[in-house]
C-alpha cells in the first residue's frame, strides 16, 4: 500500500533502520546504459553524501543501513580504480556511526574477487550473531567458506538475514573452482527446463550472466534459521542484491533458481510463517510485490539512475503489526501489514519423524 507522509507519522517503533542500493559510484561522466536509461555518475557519491546526512539528522537514528549491493561500477576496474573508488564510498559511508551491512551484487564481483571481498570492509558478517542455530559451517566471524551470508536479531522479535545472490555465479569464482562448475552446471540445467516455461521467453530471459543464485548450502542454511526464528515467534527481513519474486521487478533481473528461493522462505509446508519482506536493489527502476503468502518484495530504485534533483533511499519504522517505508526520492512510501501468524505447525504425524525437527541442531 503506496501512503502520504502524514500518515506515516505513528507512534515510536521498536527501530528503524535505512536501506539504499545500486550507487554504482565511478568517476566517469554521465552517460546511457546499455539499456539507453541515463546513469548520473557524477551524482551517485553526492546521493549517498545526503541519504548519509539525513540519516544522521534522523531521531532516533537508524540502528543500522542495508546497503543493498553495486556500491562501486564496474567502469572502475576498465580504470584501474576499483581500490579507490571503494575507498571514496568507505569513507563517505564512515561520516555516520550508523553501522553499514553490506551486501554484494554484480558489481562487486566485476572489479574484486570474492577472496578481496572477504578481506575487505565489504564483509560485515564480523555483526553477524553468534547463534547455535545451523549446522552448516560459518566461523566465527560469521563468514562461510562458499558463500556471504549471516544473519542478526536487532529487537527480540525481529531479525535480519543478509543473503548471497551470487552464491551460484560465474562472477568472482575461478574458472578451475568447484563453485564456477557448479553454476556452469546450473545455468545449463536450469535453461533445458526453462524451454517449457512461458514466463521467461526473449528478453526477459532471467538465466543470463549478471543475475544470479543461492546455492544448496545456503538454501539448507536459510531453512534452518528460518526454522529458529519460527520457534523463537521472531518476524524476519531478508535482503539480497538479486529480487527473487518475478512481479517484483521490471527488467530480467531475477535470481536463477527464484523458485527454490520463495519455495524455502514461502514453505508450502506451512511451518515457515516468519519471512515479512525481501528487499532486492539489482532493478535500478524498482518494483514491488505483495506473494500470495502475504511476503512483501520492495525492490529499491537505484541511486545510478537517479537525476540529480532526486535520490532513491528509504528509511524502514518496524512496528508490531506493519513496517512503514518512508521513501526519498524515486522510492515511494509503503505501508507493509505482516503476514499472519498461525499456531505452530508441524508437519509429523504421530510415530512419525518430522525430517525439519531431525534437522535441528
Ligand atoms: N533486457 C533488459 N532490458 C532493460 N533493462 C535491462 C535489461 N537487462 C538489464 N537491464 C537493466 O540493467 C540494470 C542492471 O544492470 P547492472 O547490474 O547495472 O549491470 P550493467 O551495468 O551491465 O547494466 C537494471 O537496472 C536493469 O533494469
Amino acid at each position: 500500500m503506496e501512503e502520504t507522509a502524514e500518515f506515516l507519522q505513528e507512534a515510536d517503533p521498536y527501530f528503524s533502520f535505512g536501506v539504499i542500493g545500486d550507487v554504482q559510484y565511478s568517476p566517469k561522466p554521465n552517460g546511457l546504459s546499455s539499456w539507453r536509461v541515463m546513469r548520473y555518475f557524477q551524482q551517485s557519491l553526492l546521493h549517498l553524501q545526503q541519504a548519509i546526512e539525513e540519516w544522521n539528522r534522523e531521531d532516533p537514528s537508524p540502528k543500522f543501513v542495508l546497503q543493498l549491493g553495486d556500491i562501486i561500477d564496474t567502469s572502475n576496474r576498465k580504470l584501474g580504480r576499483s581500490v579507490e573508488a571503494l575507498e571514496t564510498v568507505l569513507k563517505e559511508i564512515e561520516q555516520t556511526s550508523i553501522p553499514f551491512h553490506h551486501i554484494w551484487g554484480n558489481h562487486e564481483l566485476y572489479n574484486f574477487n570474492r577472496d578481496f571481498l572477504k578481506r575487505s570492509k565489504l564483509n560485515t558478517s564480523w555483526m553477524h550473531e553468534q547463534q547455535n542455530v545451523h549446522s552448516e559451517r560459518h566461523d566465527e566471524t560469521g563468514s562461510h567458506p562458499d558463500y556471504y551470508a549471516y544473519h542478526f536479531s536487532p529487537h527480540s522479535k525481529f531479525r535480519i538475514i543478509v543473503v548471497d545472490t551470487y552464491d551460484l555465479s560465474i562472477f568472482g569464482r575461478k574458472k578451475d573452482s568447484q563453485g564456477y562448475q557448479d553454476s556452469l552446471d546450473f545455468l545449463e540445467k536450469a535453461e533445458e527446463g526453462e524451454q517449457n516455461d512461458n514466463f521467461h521467453v526473449g528478453s526477459n530471459r532471467h538465466l543470463v550472466e549478471f543475475n544470479g543464485g543461492l546455492g544448496s548450502k545456503q538454501l539448507s542454511w536459510l531453512d534452518e534459521v528460518l526454522t529458529y526464528c519460527d520457534q523463537q515467534n521472531e518476524r524476519v527481513i531478508i535482503a539480497g542484491h538479486v529480487p527473487i519474486h518475478p512481479e517484483a521487478k521490471r527488467t530480467p533481473c531475477l535470481a536463477w533458481n527464484y523458485k527454490d528461493i520463495l519455495q524455502v522462505i514461502q514453505s508450502v509446508f506451512g511451518s515457515h510463517q516468519s519471512v515479512v519482506c525481501y528487499f532486492a536493489g539489482h532493478d535500478h527502476s524498482g518494483g514491488y510485490h505483495q506473494d500470495s503468502h502475504g511476503i512483501h518484495h520492495v525492490t529499491m530504485e537505484g541511486v545510478i539512475e537517479s537525476p540529480p534533483d532526486s535520490n532513491a533511499f528509504g528509511t524502514v519504522d518496524i512496528y508490531e503489526d506493519r513496517m512503514v517505508l518512508r521513501g526519498r526520492g524515486r522510492v515511494k512510501n509503503r505501508v507493509l501489514i505482516y503476514r499472519e501468524m498461525h499456531p505452530s505447525f508441524c508437519c509429523c504425524l504421530p510415530g512419525l519423524t518430522c525430517e525439519k525437527n531431525t534437522n535441528l541442531k
